[in-house]
């Protein structure tokens, strides 16, 4: 959500069913502390820093919630009486009439005493309400809180950090963990934010979920991948499971369509042809002995216009890996983009090889899919990495509308636009992908899911979880990020495939 879009949940939640704002803060509280509990122990003493908007006012809730179950906790105003106000003011009230003492940020000697001792802090500052550069006291105050050591605990995102994307100038408070209040917030997905939550969690506070706007955004979970993963008829044959080609390798880069190819055959494709060069053939072909060969025309090496594949006989084509980025290669691409029918997906050198034709390629009938890593997505857009990094939702949403096309722009949290600006944002897998050949891996899983599945869009997101929960698993066991190869994923898809798989 866009800070925005929670503003506007929220409004229509009141609007709509008579809750109050004060409600929404007691439940928003209460979903904080619960939260809390959980990370903390009764003797460790807890400090609520409290600013002056409604997150100020969760903080109010979460201090009398602590001290009701019998935590130890010093709750401190960081803002003068006269910026609280409306449902934090009541709440400040209710505090304050519950018995409890409340601190005063006169000086922050004082504070930072008190910050000594805490072993745990909860910063119940600013959340999605924050504009601009921090001001005092709350800039000294984010400062002093990153310098001590104490466990940090935000409330809904932490003080100073934007909620949304674009905004690149900002003092953020560094937390442990952040308890996310009713939706995660597009800051927890950017490269350049992400580092100030911590771990997070999302908490419910009860936001009537037949009433509000649906949202334009999906975090994917598992659940969704088990809700949609397609089942195998106890009937089917090969013909049923796709009849897929992927077309790339090169001289140079022999192995990129080698693993493409196994992953495509290892996450369920019924037949699988590879289109490669003639020197690569019996490099790949003794580790390939399910896969049929495609002679193509070559050129120094390279892939080139082919002329002699019937495209035809495909449900569905994969290319550009390893492909190598000479000119020549792009009357082939050129060829696949008018012959092939089904599903076609795009990524590495074929990104490079289509960008002067995308107006042209956009007007394939079937789905065109393109999966670039921020390089080449920056490279496609006529933008550098840092711009795309700050704003990875809207561009790929821009160009996913204007070309009509279906973009996986793979990261840590990987987002998937459909043409008409559906988003979803996948967060499985760790640092043992960052390393070649994850992403010529990944092309495989989605060809082979792309062919059996009715929707791009769940074989994308679904794709994306097996590669990222594959990998997750293998360091937990027989690997660690360091070791961890694109091959040694591919032989993990079996396990990952075990636990969603089911046939009818
Ligand atoms: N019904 C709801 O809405 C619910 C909302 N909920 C909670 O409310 C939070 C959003 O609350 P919000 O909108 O009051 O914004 P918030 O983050 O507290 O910031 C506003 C304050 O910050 C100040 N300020 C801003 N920029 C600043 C800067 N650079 N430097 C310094 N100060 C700055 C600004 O001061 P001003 O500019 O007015 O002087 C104002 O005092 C949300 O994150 C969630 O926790 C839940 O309780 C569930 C129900
Ligand atoms: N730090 C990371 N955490 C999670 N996933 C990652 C990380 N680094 C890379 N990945 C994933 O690994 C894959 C890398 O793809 P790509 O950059 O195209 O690699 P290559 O072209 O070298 O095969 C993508 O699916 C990406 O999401
Ligand atoms: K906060």
């Amino acid at each position: 959500m866009t800070a925005q879009e929670m503003y506007e949940r929220d409004k229509v939640a009141i609007q709509t069913t008579g809750l109050s704002g004060s409600m929404l803060m007691e439940n928003a509280g209460r979903a904080v502390s619960d939260d809390v509990e959980t990370k903390i122990e009764k003797h460790q003493s807890v400090i609520v820093l409290i600013g002056g908007g409604n997150n100020g006012g969760d903080g109010y809730v979460i201090a009398r919630t602590l001290l009701n179950r019998g935590y130890q906790v010093e709750a401190w105003q960081v803002v003068s009486d006269h910026k609280i106000q409306g449902d934090a003011l009541l709440h400040k009230e209710i505090f304050i009439k519950s018995g409890y003492p409340l601190q005063q940020l006169e000086e922050l000697g004082t504070l930072e005493e008190s910050l000594e001792q805490a072993d745990v802090v909860i910063d119940s500052m600013l959340g999605i309400g924050v504009k601009g550069q921090l001001r005092p006291p709350f800039k000294e105050v984010v400062a002093l809180v990153n310098k001590r050591a104490a466990y940090t605990i935000a409330v809904d995102i932490p003080t100073g950090v934007p909620a949304d994307e674009s905004v690149s100038e900002f003092d953020g408070l560094f937390a442990n963990h952040t308890t996310v209040i009713a939706a995660p917030k597009i800051s927890v997905f950017l490269e350049h934010t992400s580092s100030y939550y911590g771990e997070w969690t999302v908490v419910d506070i009860g936001l009537p979920t037949k009433k509000i706007p649906n949202s334009r955004r999906k975090l994917w979970g598992k659940s969704d991948t088990l809700s949609t993963f397609p089942t195998r008829q106890a009937h089917s044959h090969k013909g049923s499971h796709g009849k897929g080609i992927v077309v790339g390798g090169s001289f140079q880069m022999p192995g990129s369509i080698a693993m493409t190819a196994k992953a495509a055959l290892r996450s369920g494709i019924g037949l699988l042809t590879i289109a490669t060069t003639s020197n690569t053939v019996p490099l790949i072909a003794p580790f390939l002995q399910e896969a049929t060969f495609q002679q193509v025309t070559e050129e120094g090496g390279f892939l080139s216009s082919a002329n002699v594949v019937d495209w035809s006989q495909y449900n569905g084509a994969a290319i550009g890996m390893g492909m190598g980025r000479n000119q020549g290669s792009t009357t082939l691409v050129e060829e696949i983009f008018d012959c092939v029918e089904g599903p076609l997906l795009i990524d590495a050198d074929g990104l490079y090889l289509m960008k002067d034709g995308l107006t042209q390629y956009s007007k394939r009938k079937d789905p065109t899919i393109l999966t670039p890593h921020p390089g080449e997505f920056a490279h496609l857009i006529d933008r550098s990495i840092p711009e795309v990094m700050q704003s990875p939702f809207c561009l790929t949403r821009d160009f996913a509308l204007q070309y009509g096309v279906y973009v996986v722009l793979k990261g840590p949290s990987t987002i998937i636009t459909s043409p008409r600006g559906e988003q979803c944002v996948e967060v499985s897998g760790n640092a043992g992908l960052a390393k070649g050949g994850s992403g010529d891996v990944l092309s495989g899983i989605l060809l082979a899911l792309l062919l059996q599945s009715n929707s791009v869009f769940d074989a994308l997101a679904n794709g994306c979880m097996i590669h990222g929960l594959t990998a997750e698993r293998l360091t937990e066991s027989r690997h660690s990020i360091y070791d961890l190869l694109a091959t040694d994923l591919i032989e993990g898809l079996p396990n990952t495939f075990r636990t969603f798989s089911s046939s009818t």
